[in-house]
Parts: C-alpha cells; structure tokens; sequence
C-alpha cells in the first residue's frame, strides 16, 4: 500500500487547444499528497483551481500528465471508475443528495456506495439506525432527531453537513472539496467548515479543498497551495503558515507572482 494518496505528474491542461482562443490553463503540475493531508488551494480568477479538482475527479480529460490514486493509474478513467477512490461535496448544497429521501434513507445509500446490487433499494435497515443517529449527533446540530425528515426540507447548511457525513462515511481515499461553503451565510459556513474538520481528523482522510475563504486556507488543514496562471506559486506545509496572516499571504502572492491577487471572492471576504 503507497503512502502517496495523489500523485499528479506533467499535468497539462488546455482548452480549445489549437484554435486562436487556445487556453494552456495548467502548466506542467507536480503534486503530491501523502495520506492524511488535508490540502487547501487558493488563488486567483481563473488561476485553474477548477481544472484542478475537475482532472482529478476525472469530470475532465487530461490533456497531458499522469494522475494516480492510491497508486492506481486513474488517467484514463472515467468519473463513474473512479468514484470508488473519491469523495466530492460541491458548492450547491442541493448537489449531493437526493431531496425527496429522507435523511436515514440518503445516509443509508451512501453505505451501499460501489455495492450496486443494492443500490436501487433504499429501505433502511433497523440496524443501521444506531450508527446514523450516532453519526448525525456528533455534527452537533441536532439531526438526530430528524432521521426520518426529508432532505429537501432542511437548510442549506444541515444538508451540507449531511452530504459531508455521506462523502466521509466509507472513508474515501480522497476527499475534494469544492468551495463546499461558498454558497452559505458565513455564520454557517464557519459550523460546516468546522464539521468538515472534524470529519477529516476522526476519518483521518485526505482532503483537496478549494476555497476563496483565506482565513478558513490558513485555518483548517496542513498544507496550503496557492495557485497562479495555471502553476503552484506557493506550497506551504503546517509548520509555515502557522501564524501567517491573510495579509501575509497576499505579499507573498504578489512577490512570487509580481501581480496583485485577483479574487472578487477574496476582496470582498476581507
Ligand atoms: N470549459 C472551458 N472552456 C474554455 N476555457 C475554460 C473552461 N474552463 C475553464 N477555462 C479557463 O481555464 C482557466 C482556469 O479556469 P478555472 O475555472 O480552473 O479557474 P479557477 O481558479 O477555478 O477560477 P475561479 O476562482 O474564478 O472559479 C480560465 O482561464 C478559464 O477561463
């Protein structure tokens, strides 16, 4: 078993390559996380973050370079392939359930994941009630005592925490967080985040989480990644960015990059 749960090697990305609109938005990327790094990336408008999570999660062909997983060469497979290594939460809190289940029902199907003789059944085994009531206690809002609610009807924040209980409960090999709190109040954000932690320290993963949040890429994890123009412009472990400030960071972004950070999301969080 590797202790490598990413390794990204010579990734290119282009779009509409050879036309006059030809855009080179990842420039031969080198990354690799061990187990139980949980990786925050920021950066600018279009610095490629998206193209980032996107080549990994397999939502977009690679132009060129290597991705492995767990020491599997997963370059070529599709996003259905490997979904059996990952674990993605999206901005839209709306994305990673399915509205008209009920909580137990939702949490039941995420235990069946890559089990897809039983997929199609989402009964509830008694059995499985102890665990889920357990699990939902320990997100500390209350959603124990809501198994049998429908998800649709709860709030953006509770039903994110639930997609992260569902991402998190059959402890993927990679967990990708896409701005998964982009879309709520920051009160709520602050408690998913929070949660999200807590998620990734019992389950001991290794998370790739994108956010225009600095404070949270200071806050949480142990690495933080900044991205510039397609390339790493800045790759800091636990031990450097203890302390750092976000006013800290942006200097560093502008003597790396020579440009000012340019992030409507950013600039307007601070
Ligand atoms: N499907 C696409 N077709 C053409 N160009 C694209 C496509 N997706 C992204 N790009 C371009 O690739 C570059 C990187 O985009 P990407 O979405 O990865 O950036 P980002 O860091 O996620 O930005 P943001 O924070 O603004 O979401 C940008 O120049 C963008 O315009």
């Amino acid at each position: 078993m590797t202790d490598n749960i990413l390794e990204i090697h010579g990734l290119n990305q282009y779009f509409e390559q050879g036309t006059p609109n030809e855009n080179h938005a990842l420039k031969d990327i080198n990354l690799t996380l061990k187990r139980g790094e949980f990786v925050a990336i920021i950066g600018g408008n279009g610095a490629g973050k998206s193209t980032l999570l996107n080549s990994v999660a397999g939502s977009l062909p690679v132009s060129m370079g290597q991705i492995k997983i767990g020491g599997e060469d997963v370059t070529y497979q599709s996003v259905e392939k490997r979904a059996r290594l990952i674990s993605r939460v999206f901005q839209d809190p709306r994305q990673g359930s399915a509205p008209l289940l009920t909580v137990e029902e939702n949490l039941s199907l995420a235990l069946k994941r890559g089990n897809w003789r039983n997929f199609w059944s989402h009964g509830v085994k008694r059995s499985e009630r102890p665990t889920f009531r357990k699990k939902l206690a320990s997100l500390g809002l209350g959603l124990e005592n809501r198994l049998t609610a429908e998800i649709g009807l709860l709030s953006g924040g509770q039903r994110q925490a639930i997609t992260l209980l569902m991402a998190t409960m059959k402890q993927p090999e990679l967990l990708l967080l896409d701005e998964h709190t982009a879309a709520l109040d920051p009160a709520t954000s602050a408690t998913v985040m929070q949660i999200t932690d807590k998620l990734v320290q019992d389950e001991q993963l290794t998370a790739l989480m994108i956010t225009h949040n600095m404070q949270d890429a200071l806050k949480y994890g142990n690495r933080l990644l900044m991205l510039d123009h397609g390339q790493i412009a800045i790759d800091l472990n636990a031990e450097q960015k203890k302390g750092l400030t976000v006013a800290d960071l942006l200097a560093m972004f502008k003597e790396k990059s020579g440009t000012e950070l340019n992030d409507d999301a950013v600039l307007l969080s601070e």
